[in-house]
């Protein structure tokens, strides 16, 4: 399988982890968006929303995160563990996805890439959103071991290369013990979590 991706990007990094839960052998294909690599004819071909990770799998080409974190347990994984098939479990999975996507690394991005990328002055009203959604996260792991239930999913694997990001970037997830306890939980547990510590590495040096 084709993987279009950068290794300091946070959603590269979920895909990457969830590749090597379910053993899944990824073909990687650096792609330098500061060149304007994922603009040129050949890869919006592929993905015409030009964004990475794009996996492509014998011709099949899929874009966002998430959506490739399933389609890899779904198709490779051994069993339904990472994505369950319980309808419960799996809704509530699903909204702890849509949550990451939507708000925890979105205010992750709404509040630093101005800065990083626009040289444009940190706001703090952006940053009193960040500590909400950190908040709710740490409220939504009162009730279990994981994020979605006491085993470990893809929401798991999501949310961790988001959290890493707000850890690299200086953010005191410390305030927040539900989120310190998994978070060192996942460092333990989550296969292939040395990947994405290397991709943090790389996401450093933006800061
Ligand atoms: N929601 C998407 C976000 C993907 C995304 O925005 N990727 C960035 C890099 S981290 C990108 O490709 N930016 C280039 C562009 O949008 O043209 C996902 O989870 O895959």
């Amino acid at each position: 399988m084709d993987f279009y991706y950068l290794p300091g990007s946070s959603p590269c990094r979920a895909v990457q982890m969830t590749a090597a839960a379910v053993g899944a052998n990824l073909n990687l294909k650096l792609l330098n968006l500061m060149a304007g690599e994922h603009l040129k004819p050949e890869f919006i071909a592929i993905n015409p929303q030009h964004t990475i990770p794009t996996l492509v799998d014998n011709g099949f080409a899929l874009w966002e995160s998430r959506a490739i974190q399933i389609y890899l347990v779904e198709k490779y994984g051994k069993d339904d563990s990472l994505f369950p098939k319980d309808a419960k479990t799996r809704a509530v999975v699903n909204q702890r996805l849509y949550f990451d996507m939507g708000t925890l690394y979105q205010r992750f991005g709404d509040y630093y890439y101005p800065q990083l990328f626009a040289k444009a002055p940190a706001d703090p009203e952006k940053f009193k959103k960040m500590e909400e959604a950190m908040a709710f996260l740490n409220t939504f792991l009162e009730k279990s071991k994981y994020s979605a239930c006491d085993h470990l999913t893809v929401a798991d694997i999501s949310l961790v290369a988001t959290v890493s990001s707000y850890d690299i970037a200086g953010f005191d997830i410390s305030k927040y013990p539900n989120v310190a306890r998994w978070y060192d939980l996942c460092k333990a547990t989550v296969p292939g979590y040395q990947l994405n510590e290397a991709g943090l590495q790389e996401f450093k040096k933006f800061f």
